[in-house]
């Protein structure tokens, strides 16, 4: 017999990392398994590490113990242009290239035709913006691309991962410093490309959490529980209690019946 079973991945490797020798460890022995074509939601009060996953994934740094792996490969031993090829990336920070609109679109592949540029325009939002430009996606950027809004840039970054459509997609969902409108492209596309990669994604909207097939609560730079959002919701642990406080926040409550 026969099972058909998602690839389970061993992502984070009892990983340690800390951004300067003398300073405490951010992540302490982190482990974690993301199945292949899943969607994992990292949740986490501020400074649990979220980010410092997402950005050790994508390779900014490397671990200072344990190990970082894609399909059973420790980054260190894949070529550059292997783990390029291997991960987009949605962060919030993503700096542009100079050069234009177009260009900075096109880095997620350079062979796309006129279509599939068009396409992913429309998805990311972005032809709202070239409308408001005279010179469109030829639009210079300007340096890191200053001349253009942080959700504007953003919404370049969409376009561009989603254009690469790469197997593994990062995404820093980080909403507190985005506009709603920006906020609906960002769950757009983590729609879109649900079940056609595999997503991390630093979660914040609700929403967004609760379509996860894993959640990964983070404390302390370890995971301290993960599970399936409807696992999790019937535990009294972190994951709860994150539900309880969202749901105060937004004013919903259980009202007992009788
Ligand atoms: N570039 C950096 N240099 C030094 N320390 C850093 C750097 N980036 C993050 N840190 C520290 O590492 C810890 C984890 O940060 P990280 O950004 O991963 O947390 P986070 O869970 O993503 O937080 P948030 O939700 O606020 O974005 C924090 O204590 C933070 O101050």
């Amino acid at each position: 017999m026969t099972h058909k079973m998602l690839a389970a991945e061993k992502v984070c490797n009892r990983a340690g990392f800390r951004y300067t020798p003398n300073s405490a460890p951010v992540l302490d022995g982190m482990s974690l398994t993301v199945p292949e074509g899943s969607m994992t939601a990292l949740i986490g009060a501020s400074g649990s590490g979220k980010s410092t996953v997402a950005r050790l994934i994508a390779r900014f740094y490397d671990v200072g113990e344990g190990r970082i792996e894609i399909g059973g490969v420790d980054l260190r031993d894949m070529s550059e242009e292997t783990l390029a090829a291997q991960v987009s990336q949605i962060f919030q920070d993503t700096y542009l290239v100079s050069g234009t609109i177009g260009e900075n679109i096109r880095m997620g592949r350079g062979d796309a035709t006129e279509a599939e540029l068009a396409e992913v325009i429309a998805q990311a939002g972005i032809d709202e913006i070239l409308a408001r430009l005279p010179e469109g996606l030829e639009t210079e950027v300007g340096e890191g691309g200053v001349r253009l809004s942080g959700g504007e840039r953003q919404r370049i970054t969409i376009a561009r991962a989603l254009l690469k459509a790469a197997p593994i997609l990062l995404v820093d969902e980080a909403t507190a410093a985005l506009d709603a409108e920006n906020q609906a492209v960002i769950a757009q596309t983590l729609h879109h490309m649900r079940g056609k990669c595999t997503m991390v994604v630093i979660a914040h909207q609700l929403s967004t959490v609760q379509m996860a097939d894993q959640i990964a609560v983070l404390e302390g730079g370890k995971i301290v529980e993960c599970g399936t959002p409807a696992d999790l919701a019937t535990h009294s642990g972190p994951y709860a209690r994150f539900l309880a406080q969202r749901q105060e926040a937004s004013g919903w409550r259980i009202t007992p019946v009788g």
